[in-house]
């Protein structure tokens, strides 16, 4: 007969499960220009420029919609996405509220804005220059 095992350690054992939590991604490109009026005179960011941005979504689950199988719908955080990215395309950053300062760090926080109300599992918001290397991850 297998030994028994005491009651406490079953229920320590049921208290460290993991809880079990989903991530789904998607990203979405566009193309802005932007300056930055407060930098010094001479700097090359007070001139207009533009980069090619990519952003990042990341919304977290940790229960599956039982008929689809899915936290949430992949193509409904594609369209959420990409209509707020499409605010900013081929525009300048400067003229939108809270881009005064056109930093990846505030294009996170813009994104959050756009997302968040309709995406309250939005855990993350990732936006990038690949070109140029550069990225900014907000983790809320
Ligand atoms: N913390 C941050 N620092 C900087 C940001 C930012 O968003 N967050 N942004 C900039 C400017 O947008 C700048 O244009 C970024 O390009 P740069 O660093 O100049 O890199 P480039 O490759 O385009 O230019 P090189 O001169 O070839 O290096 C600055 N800092
Ligand atoms: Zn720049």
């Amino acid at each position: 007969m297998a030994p028994q095992r005491p009651d406490s350690q079953i229920h320590r054992r049921s208290l460290v499960q993991p809880m079990t939590q989903f991530e789904i991604t998607k990203a979405a490109t566009f193309d802005a220009a932007h300056h930055f009026p407060n930098e010094p005179e001479g700097s090359p960011y007070r001139r207009m420029h533009g980069h090619s941005f990519q952003v990042e979504a990341t919304v977290r689950g940790e229960a599956l919609d039982p008929v689809h199988g899915w936290v949430a719908d992949l193509g409904a955080l594609d369209t959420a996405l990409k209509t707020a990215a499409a605010r900013l395309d081929h525009g300048l950053l400067n003229d939108h509220e809270g881009l005064e300062a056109p930093s990846l760090e505030r294009l996170c926080l813009w994104f959050v804005a756009q997302l968040q109300p309709d995406w309250p599992g939005l855990c993350r918001i990732t936006v990038a220059r690949p070109t140029i290397h550069e990225r900014c991850t907000l983790t809320l």
